[in-house]
């Protein structure tokens, strides 16, 4: 999957819907990928997406196209995200949970519970050998406070960010779960628990390791290996990744709700957030972006940093109403979708560190290269080819990840790498010194032996002192 995967669902009309405007809808299907769209005014525009769902399509197919190759993804180490944006009542909540999680026929279940069985459909089919740990987070957004939905009194949670799990919201509590049936209870526990019209979020981070097969390639790679890069040879264990699914809170704007006093602040609130989520969204998907992208303007776009900048495989359900009442919020969800889809991103697999096992990451991805290159040409200014080239072999082994676009996070990878690198030549120096003081020490013993104690001790140490005398 290139970029973002991007689709527009088109729920079926409401009752209310159809007492207005019967059963007029105003969209007209070109194919399974595009739509001409009439706004308030009767002008047409038409868009494409990398799928379009129409009224009436399945919960399945959705599923399908857009949740399921990043499950599988994720069952291998790489990061996914699968985010529903929209209006109010245009079937985000729908779209991710089907009427309920628990008791719900098969046809309606939502992506939450069908990526829940996805996960665990591919880690039976997995190899026997890799063992999964999956743990499941829920928060939610609320007046830009992280509130855990598993545990109320963190209603302030701190998002953090660290080279192995990229972002985290710092203390959140994560819940073990070994099925279907149990991550579907604990959901619902922490669905029971989130404010009306917030953006929910649900992380499930999966954990597997040892994995044996990783673990041979890692040994054929070292085999060229030089000394000096064995004693800093990182190893690895076990990979994880990392699936957020994100029901956005409702993308009007906040005068329309006619909320006052709290519950209006709540809605600018809201927009703040979606808005900051736009401005991120523009920024990337501008040609010629500058390397400024405003992720910590907000608590949402900082938690999706990785997930619209470029480690995560990331899937966005724009939900839409098809009635020509909603028809100017209708528009501004495709216009969105429609910028989303200019993003570049390139998914990559993490590889968290074990102090016991030893296996080699899978390959790294192009944009990481790229800025790997620019790192190693800043490295090639000041340092020798060969310890570029030992270096290159470091970055590939250790699968350093950052935003390639972030200067300052470039600048604290190399800072990072390089400091490693000194401190373990730093450590061979020291070692090489005591080895020579070794040596010098057994030589000047040698050399206040009489001559006769010299030649039975070693008779080519001998003529060594002797030149050394003469
Ligand atoms: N694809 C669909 N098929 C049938 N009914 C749907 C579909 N999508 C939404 N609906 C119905 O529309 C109503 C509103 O949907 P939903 O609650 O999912 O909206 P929402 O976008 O999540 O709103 P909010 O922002 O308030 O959370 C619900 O009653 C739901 O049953």
């Amino acid at each position: 999957m290139s970029g973002i995967r991007v689709s527009a669902l088109f729920r079926p009309l409401n009752s209310k819907e159809k007492t207005y405007h019967g059963d007029s809808i105003n969209i007209r299907g070109i194919d399974s990928e595009s739509f001409v769209f009439k706004d308030e005014k009767d002008e047409e525009t038409e868009f494409r997406f990398d799928k379009v769902f129409f009224p009436g399509s399945e919960q399945a197919d959705i599923y399908e196209f857009l949740a399921l190759p990043i499950v599988k993804a994720a069952a291998s180490g790489a990061n996914g995200v699968v985010i529903t944006y929209g209006q109010t009542g245009a079937g985000k909540t729908y779209s991710m949970e089907g009427p309920s999680i628990i008791q719900c026929d098969e046809k309606q279940k939502g992506l939450l519970p069908r990526v829940v069985d996805g996960i665990f459909k591919a880690i039976k089919s997995s190899d026997d050998i890799i063992k999964y740990t999956i743990k499941l987070s829920m928060v939610e957004i609320y007046m830009e406070r992280v509130r855990d939905l598993f545990d109320r009194s963190k209603d302030n949670l701190q998002i953090k960010e660290n080279k192995m799990q990229g972002i985290f919201v710092n203390g959140v509590t994560e819940i073990s779960i070994s099925d279907s049936a149990e991550a579907l209870r604990t959901l619902s526990t922490g669905i029971a628990n989130r404010a009306a019209g917030e953006t929910r979020i649900l992380i499930l981070a999966l954990n597997s390791g040892p994995c044996v097969h990783m673990l041979i390639s890692y040994i054929s790679q070292r085999s060229g290996f030089t000394p000096v890069l064995d004693t800093i040879a990182i190893c690895y264990g076990s990979l994880y990744g990392k699936l957020i699914l994100v029901d956005l809170a409702g993308s009007e704007k906040a005068e329309k709700t006619g909320a006052e006093g709290r519950v209006l602040e709540e809605a600018k609130s809201i927009n703040r957030s979606l808005s900051a989520l736009g401005n991120v969204i523009n920024a990337l998907s501008s040609p010629g972006r500058g390397s400024h992208i405003p992720y910590r303007d907000s608590k949402l776009t900082r938690i999706l940093q990785d997930a619209l900048g470029g480690n995560s495989q990331t899937a966005l359900l724009c939900c839409c109403s098809p009635s020509p009442s909603n028809a100017s919020e209708t528009l501004s969800t495709l216009r969105f979708g429609a910028r989303a889809q200019h993003i570049k991103q390139s998914a990559h697999f993490n590889v968290k560190e074990d102090e016991e096992e030893t296996i080699s990451p899978p390959a790294v991805s192009s944009t990481k290269n790229e800025s790997m290159e620019r790192i190693l040409a800043k490295l090639a200014e000041r340092m020798e080819p060969e310890d570029v080239q030992l270096l290159k072999q470091l970055f590939v082994l250790e699968g350093i990840f950052f935003d390639p676009n972030s200067v300052e996070e470039v600048e604290s990878a190399y800072e990072d790498v390089t400091s490693r690198t000194i401190s373990s030549l730093q450590k061979a120096v020291e070692e090489l010194v005591a080895t020579v003081d070794e040596l010098k020490k057994e030589n000047e013993t040698l050399k206040a032996l009489p001559q006769e104690s010299y030649m039975l001790l070693n008779p080519t140490l001998f003529n060594m002192v002797n030149v050394d005398r003469v």
